[in-house]
């Protein structure tokens, strides 16, 4: 059977495309990425947008780029209030080093601002190779910490990973999470069928490294170089992968379509990701 996705598209995307509905159907999660370009005026309007059509908008709250407690209170109450918004993805963010007072995630979730307005579905980020920003012990650490304000909290956690291409990996990584004991779901993260060149500046500026051998080793299936990178294979890995895991904490992908979101949309829908989930 095929797996269930997500997508996500820059809100200014979002209120540029023409015909919304006809693009993305109902009840799927559509993550507002914050890429520091957008106020909360087009946050809000673009997760309007989505709720309007029956998606499901999922702002992200990136820790590094919220200048005051103010400031995160503010976006929170108004993407709670005027768009409904109950489901965020907290991030640290790009800025190396914090804007304001919130240096990373874990900031966040612990001034209860979430609880106060309403959120009820909260995504944390996972790092399947690690990152080269911190050490895996760091990242360790965090993600403990994340499991454990799961626990105390009524929000319904999950963990949406940054991309990749190595699919062995990424199942390796879930299982290695849930025998640790971090029993929360997975969304696993992949770039969406988009231009090479596009793909390949952004696996480099977020910093996807390790994984990106899987790509030269598997060559044409892959790298199409005229027609750009496809993703299909890999998620059909992932689906033979998924039909034996013992583990069931894959609950779904997670694509990121870097330039090319009704390409990823319309190549979600084609295989079967996207059944329109009835209101
Ligand atoms: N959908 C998306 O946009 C995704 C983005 N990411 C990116 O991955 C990076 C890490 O984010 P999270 O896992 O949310 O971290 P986090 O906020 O959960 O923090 C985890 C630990 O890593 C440290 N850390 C985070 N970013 C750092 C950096 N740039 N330099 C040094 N230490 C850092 C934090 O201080 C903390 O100890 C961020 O840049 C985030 O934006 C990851 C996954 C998905
Ligand atoms: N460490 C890290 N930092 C990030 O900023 C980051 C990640 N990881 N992981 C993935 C997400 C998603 N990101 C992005 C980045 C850019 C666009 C973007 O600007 N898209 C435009 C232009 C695309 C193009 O180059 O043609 C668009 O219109 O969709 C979307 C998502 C950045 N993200």
């Amino acid at each position: 059977m095929a797996v269930a996705a997500s997508i996500e598209i820059p809100p200014a995307r979002v209120l540029e495309m023409q015909d919304l509905a006809a693009v993305l159907p109902k009840g799927v999660r559509v993550y507002l990425p914050e890429l520091g370009t957008d106020n909360n005026e087009t946050f809000v309007a673009a997760a309007c947008a989505l709720r309007a059509i029956g998606a499901e908008p999922v702002p992200h709250l990136a820790a590094r780029r919220i200048a005051s407690h103010a400031a995160l209170e503010a976006r929170v109450a108004r993407l709670a209030s005027e768009a409904g918004v109950t489901d965020v993805l907290v991030l640290a963010g790009s800025p190396p080093s914090p804007e304001g007072p919130f240096a990373d995630s874990m900031k966040i979730l612990e001034t209860g601002v979430l609880d106060r307005h309403g959120i009820t579905h909260i995504g944390v980020a996972g790092h399947p190779e690690g990152s080269p920003h911190f050490t895996d012990e760091v990242v360790q650490n965090a993600m403990r910490w994340k499991a454990d304000f799961a626990m105390r909290s009524d929000a319904e956690m999950r963990i949406v990973t940054q991309f990749g291409f190595d699919v062995a990996g990424m199942v390796r990584w879930s299982e290695e999470i849930a025998a640790s004991g971090i029993t929360l779901p997975v969304h696993l993260g992949f770039a969406g069928p988009t231009k090479l060149r596009a793909m390949l500046r952004y696996a480099r500026s977020c910093g996807v490294g390790p994984s990106m051998q899987v790509l030269t080793s598997r060559g044409n299936a892959l790298l199409r170089l005229f027609a750009g990178y496809a993703p299909e294979p890999l998620v059909r890995e992932l689906e033979t992968a998924l039909a034996r895991m013992k583990t069931g904490n894959i609950a779904q992908i997670h694509l990121y379509p870097f330039g090319g979101s009704e390409r990823t949309a319309n190549w979600l829908r084609a295989r079967g990701s996207w059944p329109e989930i009835s209101a």
